[in-house]
């Protein structure tokens, strides 16, 4: 039976309140408790004028604040609450008893939150605040559309309470607040699962590509100013709009096929977290095709034109494809047009990377600045190169053969596909060392076959008809390697 002897005094409560250091929360939670005992017997609506009053009366005594951040705010979500809920997720401490654990489909990482009425303290530039998940149900009506009739339900409403000094306000609101805003952002780029769309796929995919900048085999020199580049980039949002000039960068990627230019279009999208839109001008079939498709390309994205010279050779009609049903064709000029006027023009934060393996045929126009603002040379294997896929493949940093193979990579043109796939063969490193040691030797052989002028009666010390009369099959890319280095020679002799 209930007395008026259980229910705790003014001075008790005011008591436990001081001494709890005024927190308006608590004194709600008090309030909670008292009007749960003298439901039975007050009005509501005289509780709540009581219990507004009440907490006006601490609230002038109290020199903490609360900030409340509603989950949304009417039909919209509350940008803040995301970042809010985002961020505690990386402030949780062992105090805490109860969290949320979730996966959203295709996300590679769980989500991690608080959960209602559990506190996470956090602090800032020394300010002490404390966060406190808060849930309360509101009746929301919804109209059916079958029935036609208003539905009642209850739905679960949550929202932040921050507390801290009342000192700190502006603080709080002019730096502590766009901190978090901050953090969420880069905690989201880090869990970013980045997308790849090209048109061969009606949906975009998740982009699973493991390649890195530090698993990449490529002159390091050039890696890093690559990676600074980048880094620049994406922190220049004000100088692009102070220059005026559209936020975009070109990249073009030329050597021989397996250097890794590939690789190096996903390690750049996996270190910026940007998306990936591969464009394979053969695959378009009109232009509206490819305005669809330069006007759905995100912001933060790279947009992929693979394999620039046969888009070259597309326009001299060579490489088939690229018409649309009217006979209008994709040319690489009409693509280019697009891309530094309407699609420059219409999002921000934004990457172009050419590939080719002929850079030599490209036309000078194609390399202008502003279009292709770095060029890098995807070269074949160089030694250093070889010690990373060693290590990524072998896991090894040193090894007896390593001199040795490092002599032969010097002498041989040899693609880090072709070492990567000799690493494949076997997870033993001296078996997969010795594998690529006669791989390397049996290349050398073939391009010193290839180099030999073969002697033969009526063509001898004609060096162009002697090639014809070696194997395509062995010597097709040693050949195209001598047919230009003859053909330089060639220009140099003209030239003086
Ligand atoms: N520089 C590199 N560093 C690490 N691995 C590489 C490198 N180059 C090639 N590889 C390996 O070889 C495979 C094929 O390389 P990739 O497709 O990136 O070359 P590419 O230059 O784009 O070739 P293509 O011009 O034929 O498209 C990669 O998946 C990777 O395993």
């Amino acid at each position: 039976m209930f007395s008026l002897s259980s229910m705790p005094s003014t001075s008790s409560v005011l008591s436990t309140y001081t001494t709890f250091a005024a927190s308006a929360m608590l004194v709600r939670t008090i309030l909670n408790e008292v009007q749960t005992i003298t439901n039975q017997f007050i009005p509501q609506k005289l509780q709540d004028i009581l219990s507004s009053k009440l907490e006006g009366l601490f609230g002038k005594f109290s020199d903490q604040l609360t900030l409340i951040i509603e989950q949304s705010e009417g039909f919209s979500v509350n940008e803040i609450y995301q970042a809010a809920e985002l961020y505690l997720s990386t402030r949780i401490t062992p105090s805490i008893q109860q969290l949320r654990v979730s996966q959203a489909p295709g996300e590679k990482s769980l989500s991690v939150t608080i959960n209602k009425g559990q506190k996470v303290v956090d602090t800032f530039e020394g300010m002490q605040l404390t966060w406190e998940l808060v849930t309360s149900e509101k009746q929301k009506t919804s109209l059916d559309y079958d029935s036609g009739l208003y539905a009642s339900e209850t739905a679960e409403h949550k929202s932040f309470h921050l507390s801290f000094s009342k000192i700190f306000k502006d603080k709080v609101l002019n730096k502590y607040l766009p901190y978090v805003a901050e953090r969420s952002k880069a905690i989201k780029e880090t869990k970013k699962v980045i997308k790849l769309y090209s048109l061969c796929a009606a949906d975009a995919i998740n982009l699973d590509h493991p390649s890195t900048f530090d698993t990449l085999a490529m002159d390091p020199v050039l890696k890093q100013a690559l990676i600074d580049d980048l880094d620049r980039f994406v922190k220049r949002r004000e100088f692009y709009s102070r220059v005026g000039k559209a936020w975009k960068r070109g990249y073009l990627l030329y050597g021989p096929p397996g250097t890794g230019k590939s690789s190096l279009i996903a390690a750049m999208a996996n270190y910026l977290k940007f998306d990936i839109y591969d464009m394979e001008l053969a695959s378009l079939r009109s232009n509206s095709d490819l305005r669809r498709l330069l006007v759905s390309t995100g912001n933060r994205s790279i947009l992929v034109i693979e394999d620039i010279d046969c888009s070259i050779e597309l326009e001299n009609r060579q490489c088939g494809g690229g018409y649309d049903e009217n006979n209008s064709q994709v040319t690489l000029s009409g693509l280019l047009n697009f891309v530094d006027g309407l699609w420059s023009s219409c999002g921000d934060e934004r990457i172009i990377v050419f590939t080719t393996n002929y850079k030599e045929r490209l036309d000078p126009a194609l390399l202008r600045p502003g279009r292709m603002d770095m060029h890098i040379h995807m070269s074949y294997l160089t030694p250093g190169g070889f010690k990373i896929l060693a290590f990524n493949y072998l896991k090894i940093k040193s090894h007896s053969m390593f001199d040795e193979i490092e002599e032969l990579i010097k002498e041989v043109e040899v693609t880090p596909a072709e070492v990567a796939e000799e690493f494949m063969k076997s997870e033993d490193a001296d078996v997969a060392l010795n594998g690529l040691v006669d791989f390397l030797l049996r290349k050398k052989e073939q391009t010193m076959k290839c180099e030999e002028p073969k002697v033969d009666e009526g063509t001898q010390g004609n060096e162009e008809e002697n090639e014809s009369l070696k194997s395509e099959e062995d010597c097709t890319g040693q050949k195209r390697n001598n047919v230009n280095k003859k053909k330089k020679k060639k220009k140099k002799l003209k030239s003086f």
